[in-house]
This record gives C-alpha cells, structure tokens and sequence, in this order.
C-alpha cells in the first residue's frame, strides 16, 4: 500500500448507539480534520475498532494521533459511583479509546488530546477528575456557559513547559465548555496550564522528547484563536520527527 509523503494523523471518531431515528454512526466535528489538513497531516478517521489487534495495524500505519472531545466518562466504569451531572459516552467509545490511549502511550506516539481526550488521557494513566466542576470546586469560575452560547477565560501556561513554549506566551484567552476537569495529574504527566481559578487547562508528558499533551480547551473550534493554530503545526512536525517511514524515507 502507497504511504503519503505527508505525517498521517489518526483522528479518533465519536459513536453514537442506534437510537429510533438514527442507526448506529460514527462522527467527527470538521474542525479536527481540517486543522490537521492546515498543518501539513494527512488527518485519517479512526472508528471505533474495539479489538486490540485491529487498533495495533491502524497505530502502524499513522504518525501521530489526535484524540478528540465529546460527552464524559462515564465514572461507573472506572469503579467510581454515578453523577446526576455526568452525559456518558457510548461503551463502544470508551472501551476502544481506552485500548488505543494505552497502545499510543506504550508505542510513545505522539499524541494531542482534547477536551474528554485528555480527561482519557489522564485517567488512563492513572490520574482522576472532578466529576463536576461546580460541586467539586465551587469557588472556580465558570467554565462552559449555561445557555450553549460561547464562553471563554484566561488560561496561565506553566513556565518551562512544553506549551508554554509551544505559544511562545505565558497567558493565553481560550474557548472553554466543560464542566469536568483534571483533579490528580497522572504519573509521567505535569500541568501545563491552569486557569486563575487554579482549574488545570492542559496537561503534558514530563518526557520532553515525547509530544503527549492535552488541552482542555479546542484548539480545533471556529472559536480558536490564530496562535492556537501553531499548536497543530508542532504536532504535525512532531509527528514527522518521530516517524520512522518518514525518516527513513527523508
Ligand atoms: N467531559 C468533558 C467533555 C468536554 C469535551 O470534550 N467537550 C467537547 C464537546 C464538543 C466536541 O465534541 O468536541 C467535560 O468536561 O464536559
């Protein structure tokens, strides 16, 4: 099979269970694909395989992953007691995200994780989360708006992080809708960015040679700012620097 020239970027698909009016599907939102076109990847859609065996031949043929947003986790499943407020993903989701997430981390792939990505993320390896933030932290400022419409707030990115020098900035304004976050940062994982609140915003590898990092926010959103466009563009050339088919074929 022809390879592309270009880094391939595996882009994990959301599911939906059939319903009355819809059969079982598959979707994700354009904006992670095209910002991955935009970056100079070639972004192929991964559905959710569920078997081990097929997730390993699809991790072979990419260079990188992109692991998207969508409703929760559903903390049943990670032997934590239902919450009024929690909207679980479909099983078929989770169970293959979390197969994948454990592949990308032993292969060392460079990955970018958002919104419930990198709540997979970093429960996967072992961190926790705040099932909601309003309960859990009700001194925090809000972080999603009530009626839908955009919401967005001040993110303050760690010195000496990775992100902090991906934005070239210590202080960004991003979009946020979210009403989880990342209570325990997992081991091998360090806080990239918090909001004021003290709310963690991004996470990241502590292994420097590894571009694993999650944000919070949606870097992918029409709501994104220019500079968050930068962030795909570090990716993608992460992507390329760790492939071996592209470096062999450089
Ligand atoms: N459990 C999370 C979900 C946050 C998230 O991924 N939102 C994005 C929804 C839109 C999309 O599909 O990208 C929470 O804290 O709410």
């Amino acid at each position: 099979m022809k390879m592309s020239a270009r880094p391939v970027i595996g882009i994990n698909a959301d599911f939906f269970n059939a319903s009355k009016t819809y059969s079982a599907h598959a979707r994700v939102n354009a904006g992670y694909f095209d910002a991955i076109l935009h970056a100079g990847g070639l972004p192929v859609i991964i559905p959710p395989l569920g078997k081990e065996a097929d997730i390993s031949e699809m991790l072979d043929m990419l260079d990188g992953v992109l692991l998207t947003g969508g409703l929760d986790i559903d903390p049943r499943r990670n032997g934590q007691p239902a919450h009024p407020t929690v909207q679980p993903m479909a099983e078929r989701r989770e169970m293959n995200d979390k197969i994948l997430i454990q592949k990308i981390v032993e292969r060392k792939m460079p990955v970018l994780a958002i919104g419930v990505g990198m709540q997979q993320l970093n429960v996967y390896l072992g961190g926790t989360l705040f099932m909601h933030i309003p309960n859990d932290v009700p001194k925090a400022m809000p972080h999603f708006d009530a009626t839908g419409g955009p919401h967005r707030h001040i993110v303050l990115l760690e010195a000496d992080s990775k992100i902090e020098d991906l934005y070239g900035t210590n202080e960004l304004r991003v979009n946020s809708r979210h009403h989880q976050a990342v209570d325990q940062v997992a081991p091998r994982l360090r806080v990239g960015a918090r909001c004021p609140d003290g709310i963690i915003e991004s996470i990241e590898s502590i292994d420097p040679n590894w571009f694993c990092m999650g944000l919070q926010w949606h870097p992918e959103a029409d709501t994104a700012s220019a500079l968050d466009l930068q962030l795909f563009d570090c990716f993608v050339q992460s992507s390329v620097r760790s492939s071996d088919r592209l470096q062999l074929a450089a």
